[in-house]
Protein backbone atom coordinates (compact mmCIF):
# COMPACT_ATOMS: atom_id res chain seq x y z
CA UNK A 1 0.00 0.00 0.00
CA UNK A 2 2.91 2.61 1.41
CA UNK A 3 5.05 1.35 -2.26
CA UNK A 4 1.89 1.96 -4.73
CA UNK A 5 1.02 5.41 -2.78
CA UNK A 6 4.49 6.76 -3.02
CA UNK A 7 4.25 5.66 -6.99
CA UNK A 8 1.26 7.44 -7.40
CA UNK A 9 2.48 10.15 -5.87
CA UNK A 10 6.07 10.39 -7.53
CA UNK A 11 3.55 10.80 -10.50
CA UNK A 12 1.98 13.43 -9.49
CA UNK A 13 4.16 15.75 -7.29
CA UNK A 14 6.11 18.53 -9.05
CA UNK A 15 9.36 17.10 -10.30
CA UNK A 16 12.62 19.20 -9.11
CA UNK A 17 14.31 21.15 -12.13
CA UNK A 18 17.79 21.43 -12.96
CA UNK A 19 19.57 24.02 -14.35
CA UNK A 20 22.70 22.31 -16.47
CA UNK A 21 25.06 24.08 -18.97
CA UNK A 22 27.34 21.56 -21.75
CA UNK A 23 29.61 23.05 -22.91
CA UNK A 24 33.03 22.04 -24.56
CA UNK A 25 35.15 21.91 -27.87
CA UNK A 26 33.83 21.91 -31.18
CA UNK A 27 33.29 18.60 -32.28
CA UNK A 28 33.66 17.06 -28.98
CA UNK A 29 30.03 15.55 -29.23
CA UNK A 30 27.51 17.90 -26.90
CA UNK A 31 24.74 17.84 -29.55
CA UNK A 32 25.47 14.08 -30.53
CA UNK A 33 24.99 13.50 -26.55
CA UNK A 34 22.03 15.40 -25.93
CA UNK A 35 20.39 14.17 -28.24
CA UNK A 36 21.43 10.24 -27.45
CA UNK A 37 19.82 11.41 -24.29
CA UNK A 38 16.10 13.13 -25.00
CA UNK A 39 15.72 10.70 -28.22
CA UNK A 40 17.62 7.69 -27.80
CA UNK A 41 19.26 7.76 -31.47
CA UNK A 42 22.35 9.41 -32.73
CA UNK A 43 21.45 11.84 -34.89
CA UNK A 44 23.46 13.24 -37.80
CA UNK A 45 24.30 17.01 -36.13
CA UNK A 46 25.43 20.41 -37.85
CA UNK A 47 28.14 22.44 -35.51
CA UNK A 48 26.14 24.11 -33.04
CA UNK A 49 26.13 28.21 -33.77
CA UNK A 50 24.03 29.10 -30.80
CA UNK A 51 22.48 26.67 -28.95
CA UNK A 52 20.31 23.59 -28.28
CA UNK A 53 17.45 23.37 -25.61
CA UNK A 54 15.69 19.88 -24.38
CA UNK A 55 14.60 18.79 -21.57
CA UNK A 56 15.78 15.57 -20.14
CA UNK A 57 14.03 13.13 -17.05
CA UNK A 58 15.79 10.82 -15.30
CA UNK A 59 14.87 9.82 -11.56
CA UNK A 60 12.46 12.76 -11.26
CA UNK A 61 14.68 15.15 -11.66
CA UNK A 62 14.17 17.39 -15.22
CA UNK A 63 17.65 18.31 -16.41
CA UNK A 64 17.08 21.39 -18.03
CA UNK A 65 20.54 20.84 -21.08
CA UNK A 66 21.71 23.99 -22.59
CA UNK A 67 23.96 22.60 -24.94
CA UNK A 68 26.27 25.52 -26.61
CA UNK A 69 28.57 25.56 -29.31
CA UNK A 70 31.77 25.18 -28.94
CA UNK A 71 33.40 26.53 -32.29
CA UNK A 72 36.63 29.35 -30.69
CA UNK A 73 34.90 32.02 -32.63
CA UNK A 74 31.72 31.72 -30.27
CA UNK A 75 33.22 30.60 -27.20
CA UNK A 76 33.13 34.10 -25.59
CA UNK A 77 29.17 33.70 -25.60
CA UNK A 78 29.38 30.96 -23.45
CA UNK A 79 29.70 33.47 -20.52
CA UNK A 80 25.92 34.61 -21.11
CA UNK A 81 24.39 31.17 -20.41
CA UNK A 82 26.38 30.48 -16.84
CA UNK A 83 23.83 31.99 -14.34
CA UNK A 84 21.86 29.63 -12.09
CA UNK A 85 23.67 26.67 -13.65
CA UNK A 86 23.45 24.00 -11.14
CA UNK A 87 25.73 21.50 -13.25
CA UNK A 88 28.30 22.14 -15.80
CA UNK A 89 28.45 19.15 -18.11
CA UNK A 90 32.30 19.40 -20.01
CA UNK A 91 32.43 17.18 -22.74
CA UNK A 92 35.59 16.26 -24.13
CA UNK A 93 36.83 14.27 -27.42
CA UNK A 94 38.97 11.44 -25.87
CA UNK A 95 40.50 10.45 -29.20
CA UNK A 96 41.72 13.91 -30.10
CA UNK A 97 44.88 14.11 -27.59
CA UNK A 98 46.44 16.59 -29.08
CA UNK A 99 43.65 19.33 -28.45
CA UNK A 100 42.80 18.44 -24.91
CA UNK A 101 45.60 20.96 -23.65
CA UNK A 102 42.87 23.85 -25.42
CA UNK A 103 40.02 21.94 -23.41
CA UNK A 104 41.89 21.76 -20.14
CA UNK A 105 42.84 25.72 -20.62
CA UNK A 106 39.13 26.04 -21.64
CA UNK A 107 37.57 24.11 -18.53
CA UNK A 108 39.72 25.90 -16.29
CA UNK A 109 39.15 29.71 -17.50
CA UNK A 110 35.12 29.42 -16.86
CA UNK A 111 35.72 28.08 -13.82
CA UNK A 112 37.39 31.28 -12.63
CA UNK A 113 33.84 32.61 -13.24
CA UNK A 114 31.64 33.35 -10.04
CA UNK A 115 28.87 32.54 -11.71
CA UNK A 116 29.97 28.87 -12.23
CA UNK A 117 31.34 28.95 -8.68
CA UNK A 118 28.90 26.54 -6.97
CA UNK A 119 27.88 24.52 -9.91
CA UNK A 120 29.38 20.56 -9.87
CA UNK A 121 31.59 19.56 -12.81
CA UNK A 122 30.64 16.51 -14.77
CA UNK A 123 33.25 15.78 -17.18
CA UNK A 124 32.04 13.48 -20.11
CA UNK A 125 35.34 11.52 -21.92
CA UNK A 126 33.65 11.07 -24.84
CA UNK A 127 34.57 9.00 -27.77
CA UNK A 128 35.15 5.86 -26.26
CA UNK A 129 34.48 3.65 -28.68
CA UNK A 130 36.87 5.31 -30.19
CA UNK A 131 40.20 3.05 -30.76
CA UNK A 132 42.26 5.94 -30.35
CA UNK A 133 40.82 7.36 -27.60
CA UNK A 134 42.74 7.98 -24.15
CA UNK A 135 41.36 6.09 -21.06
CA UNK A 136 39.36 7.95 -18.62
CA UNK A 137 42.53 8.46 -15.64
CA UNK A 138 44.54 10.11 -18.54
CA UNK A 139 41.92 12.87 -19.27
CA UNK A 140 41.50 13.34 -16.19
CA UNK A 141 45.56 13.96 -15.87
CA UNK A 142 45.86 16.11 -18.92
CA UNK A 143 42.37 18.17 -17.91
CA UNK A 144 44.21 18.87 -14.29
CA UNK A 145 41.14 17.87 -12.54
CA UNK A 146 43.08 16.79 -9.65
CA UNK A 147 43.88 20.32 -8.85
CA UNK A 148 40.05 21.61 -8.47
CA UNK A 149 40.62 20.76 -4.73
CA UNK A 150 36.98 23.47 -3.77
CA UNK A 151 34.93 22.26 -6.89
CA UNK A 152 32.99 18.64 -6.77
CA UNK A 153 33.70 17.08 -10.05
CA UNK A 154 33.20 13.90 -11.55
CA UNK A 155 34.89 12.29 -14.99
CA UNK A 156 32.46 9.68 -16.78
CA UNK A 157 34.17 7.90 -19.60
CA UNK A 158 31.16 7.82 -22.08
CA UNK A 159 30.12 7.13 -25.87
CA UNK A 160 27.31 9.21 -27.61
CA UNK A 161 26.92 6.41 -30.40
CA UNK A 162 26.73 3.98 -28.03
CA UNK A 163 24.95 5.50 -25.57
CA UNK A 164 27.56 4.15 -22.97
CA UNK A 165 28.22 5.98 -19.58
CA UNK A 166 25.73 8.76 -20.37
CA UNK A 167 23.31 7.78 -17.46
CA UNK A 168 26.04 7.22 -15.32
CA UNK A 169 26.94 10.65 -15.62
CA UNK A 170 23.47 11.49 -15.00
CA UNK A 171 23.26 9.28 -12.00
CA UNK A 172 26.06 11.17 -10.34
CA UNK A 173 24.47 14.93 -10.95
CA UNK A 174 20.75 13.17 -9.77
CA UNK A 175 22.72 12.62 -6.49
CA UNK A 176 25.36 15.26 -6.20
CA UNK A 177 23.30 18.63 -7.01
CA UNK A 178 19.95 17.59 -4.85
CA UNK A 179 22.56 16.66 -2.18
CA UNK A 180 23.98 20.25 -2.05
CA UNK A 181 21.13 22.08 -1.96
CA UNK A 182 19.89 20.00 0.97
CA UNK A 183 22.82 20.15 2.80
CA UNK A 184 23.79 23.67 1.90
CA UNK A 185 24.44 24.50 5.62
CA UNK A 186 27.44 21.49 5.20
CA UNK A 187 28.80 22.68 1.98
CA UNK A 188 32.53 22.98 3.37
CA UNK A 189 32.64 19.58 4.31
CA UNK A 190 30.80 18.34 1.34
CA UNK A 191 32.78 19.92 -0.84
CA UNK A 192 36.22 18.74 1.05
CA UNK A 193 35.36 15.43 1.01
CA UNK A 194 38.22 13.93 -1.85
CA UNK A 195 37.05 10.70 -1.85
CA UNK A 196 33.81 12.56 -3.57
CA UNK A 197 36.19 14.63 -5.60
CA UNK A 198 38.56 12.14 -6.93
CA UNK A 199 35.75 9.60 -8.28
CA UNK A 200 37.10 8.34 -11.37
CA UNK A 201 34.98 6.24 -13.10
CA UNK A 202 35.18 5.11 -16.94
CA UNK A 203 34.56 2.70 -20.04
CA UNK A 204 38.06 1.67 -20.37
CA UNK A 205 40.14 0.94 -17.56
N1 LIG B 1 32.99 7.83 -32.50
C1 LIG B 1 32.29 8.76 -31.88
N2 LIG B 1 31.91 9.86 -32.54
C2 LIG B 1 31.17 10.78 -31.88
C3 LIG B 1 30.80 10.61 -30.53
N3 LIG B 1 30.09 11.70 -30.15
C4 LIG B 1 30.01 12.50 -31.22
N4 LIG B 1 30.65 11.96 -32.27
C5 LIG B 1 30.80 12.53 -33.61
O1 LIG B 1 31.55 13.73 -33.48
C6 LIG B 1 31.11 14.70 -34.44
C7 LIG B 1 30.78 16.01 -33.74
O2 LIG B 1 29.68 15.80 -32.86
P1 LIG B 1 28.74 17.00 -32.35
O3 LIG B 1 27.78 16.41 -31.39
O4 LIG B 1 28.18 17.76 -33.48
O5 LIG B 1 29.80 17.90 -31.59
P2 LIG B 1 29.54 19.25 -30.76
O6 LIG B 1 30.34 19.15 -29.54
O7 LIG B 1 28.08 19.48 -30.60
O8 LIG B 1 30.19 20.35 -31.72
P3 LIG B 1 29.84 21.94 -31.79
O9 LIG B 1 28.37 22.07 -31.96
O10 LIG B 1 30.60 22.45 -32.97
O11 LIG B 1 30.33 22.55 -30.52
C8 LIG B 1 29.91 14.06 -35.15
O12 LIG B 1 30.37 13.52 -36.37
C9 LIG B 1 29.47 12.96 -34.20
O13 LIG B 1 28.84 11.87 -34.86
C10 LIG B 1 31.23 9.42 -29.85
O14 LIG B 1 30.99 9.17 -28.66
N5 LIG B 1 31.97 8.53 -30.59
MG1 LIG C 1 26.80 20.97 -31.27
Amino acid sequence: MGARFSRIAKRFLPKSKVRILMVGLDGSGKTTILYKLKLGEVVTTVPTIGFNLETVEYKGINFTVWDIGGQEKIRKLWRHYFQNSQGLIFVVDSSDSARLSEARNELHRILTNNELQNACVLVFANKQDSRNALPVDQVANNLGLHGLTKRCWFIQGTSAITGQGLYEGLEWLSKTIPNKTERSSSLGSFRSDSSERRLVRGVKY
